[in-house]
């Protein structure tokens, strides 16, 4: 008996949509299922509203920072305005058009996995037999055990995203990528902000130094950072909401927005009758392929290999190649992690940390980019930045770098590809990057290095 389809896609986030349009690409019969909006987490709610809104701040600040240039005016309805079109005013009519004209099925619902030997998925009344299913349902923030929460107004990033008036005062919950970003927002738009981080650093995987670096880069914003330190209860009193910390004290806010992780959606799939089991933290197990059993295949968030879009993207190529007949394995080195602040907060490749903890004979340098480099003084009258650097002394290639500086984003991915692609240190140092730029930083960076074997503790 043939099936009704050759593959079901559940979700259609950036993975979901990836994988649809290569299995159409593909020549198979597919069905995609989406039980919002087309586009999913990142499109209205993630990544495109939260870059599209930090950047007119990120514009005006830099403006000031530069020779013989006025201060322009924040126009927040413009703002808003534009941002609701990047956001397609929550509207995928377009996208379900697009997908249906390519040839696929879109069904506007709920999936759940009713079966297996075929497969089935359950879509309102009807249930469908597929060769494949594609399981890219994405993360749901996580809201943290804090006493009173469902009595005060809460924001999590769709709330956040999605805003409308700019809060007067606002209380992060999480000091990492979310925190971050929504923090510095909120308070160049005017908010009075404080940040609550239950560790002692802030954006906490990576190495030390960025989180310092963060923690002053927010303080100038006038953010009221407070590390090591958690929300207990919050509570209403008239009109404010009063959040109390561990450490006894208490903040005052309008609205509690929460950044203190997301946690795969995976709960409601139905998997665990066809023997399929989540772990602990909701995340889908996968091989290499990114299969999680013969015939059904998991990508991005609902995985939580790293909740970022171009992970979900890459996993959607792997498995679909595979699927589709020409086996690709994931290779997760080298994915770089932006925290789109100002300046721009990027790093890649191990920690120094976690290279000692693999027994790598790691050395690490530091530079400030303003006393090495000419390109800061083109750039910015009182420029600041920073690169850190993480060398295999043995194997003599990059393992690992971090940036606190302009456009970051953009000049990390040279450290990407020297250590995805392990470009010996000799290549690096004998490359000729174009002057004035950041970019020449790697090269001064390395010349630091003393590269001299240290001998190994017996
Ligand atoms: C505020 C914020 C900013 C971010 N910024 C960035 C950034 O700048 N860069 C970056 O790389 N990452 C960023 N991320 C992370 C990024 O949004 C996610 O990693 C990405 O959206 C994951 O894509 P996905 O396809 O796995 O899932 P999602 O985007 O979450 O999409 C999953 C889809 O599945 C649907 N779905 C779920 N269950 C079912 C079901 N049972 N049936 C049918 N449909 C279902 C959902 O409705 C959703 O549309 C950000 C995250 C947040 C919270
Ligand atoms: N630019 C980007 O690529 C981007 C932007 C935003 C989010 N994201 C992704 O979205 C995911 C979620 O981001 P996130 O920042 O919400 O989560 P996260 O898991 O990265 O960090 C959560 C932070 O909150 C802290 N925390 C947790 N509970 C707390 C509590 N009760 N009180 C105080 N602090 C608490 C944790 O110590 C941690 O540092 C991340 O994995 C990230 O990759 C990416």
């Amino acid at each position: 008996m043939t099936s009704d389809f050759d593959a079901i896609v559940i979700g259609a986030g950036p993975g979901g949509e990836v994988a649809t349009s290569r299995l159409i690409a593909g020549g198979l019969r597919v069905a995609v299922v989406e039980r919002e909006l087309i586009g999913g987490e990142c499109g209205y709610w993630a990544c495109i509203p939260s870059k599209t809104l930090l950047r007119p701040p990120e514009a005006r600040a830099e403006a000031t920072q530069v020779a013989g240039l006025a201060e322009p005016a924040l126009d927040w309805p413009a703002l808003r305005d534009y941002r609701d079109g990047m956001i397609r005013h929550l509207d995928d009519s377009k996208q379900v058009e697009s997908y249906r004209q390519r040839g696929a099925t879109v069904l506007k619902g709920t999936a759940r996995v009713t079966g297996r030997d075929p497969w089935r998925v359950q879509v309102g009344g009807e249930e469908l037999s597929t060769e494949h299913v594609v399981v890219a349902t994405g993360s749901e923030p996580v809201r943290p055990p804090i006493d009173g929460l469902d009595q005060v107004p809460v924001w999590t990033n769709r709330e956040a995203t999605t805003l409308t008036d700019i809060p007067q005062r606002a209380v992060l919950i999480g000091g990492s990528a979310v925190g971050v970003e929504l923090g510095q927002f909120l308070a160049r738009m005017g908010s009075q902000v404080t940040l609550v981080q239950r560790g002692p650093r802030l954006l906490d995987r990576e190495d030390p130094r960025v989180g310092e670096l963060t923690a002053e880069l927010l303080s100038q914003d006038g953010i009221d950072v407070r590390l090591g330190s958690e929300a207990r209860a919050a509570r209403r009193d008239g009109a404010d909401t009063v959040v109390e910390l561990d450490d006894g004290t208490t903040v005052r806010t309008d609205v509690t927005v929460l950044g203190a992780g997301r946690r795969p959606r995976t709960d409601d799939l139905g998997l665990e009758q066809s023997g399929i089991h989540p772990d602990a933290s909701g995340a889908l197990p996968v091989d290499e392929h990114c299969r999680a059993a013969p015939g059904l295949w998991a990508l991005g968030d609902a995985t939580a290999v790293a909740l970022f879009t171009h992970v979900a993207q890459y996993q959607a190529r792997v498995a679909t190649d595979t699927i589709l007949g020409r086996p690709r394995t994931a290779e997760y080195t080298a994915i770089p992690r932006v925290v789109f602040a100002h300046p721009e907060i990027a790093a890649v490749g191990l920690t120094h940390a976690q290279a000692t903890e693999r027994g790598i004979d790691a050395v690490s340098t530091e530079l400030d980019l303003p006393g090495a480099l000419a390109r800061p003084w083109t750039y910015d009258t009182s420029p600041q930045g920073t690169l850190g650097l993480l060398v295999d002394r043995a194997r003599r290639i990059l393992i690992g770098a971090w940036v606190v500086a302009p456009l970051a984003s953009e000049w990390i991915h040279t450290a990407a590809l020297a250590i995805r692609a392990r470009i010996p240190l000799e290549t690096l140092l004998d490359g000729i990057p174009q002057f004035p730029t950041y970019n020449e930083a790697y090269r001064a960076a390395l010349e630091q290095l003393d590269l001299e074997p240290t001998r190994m503790p017996r």
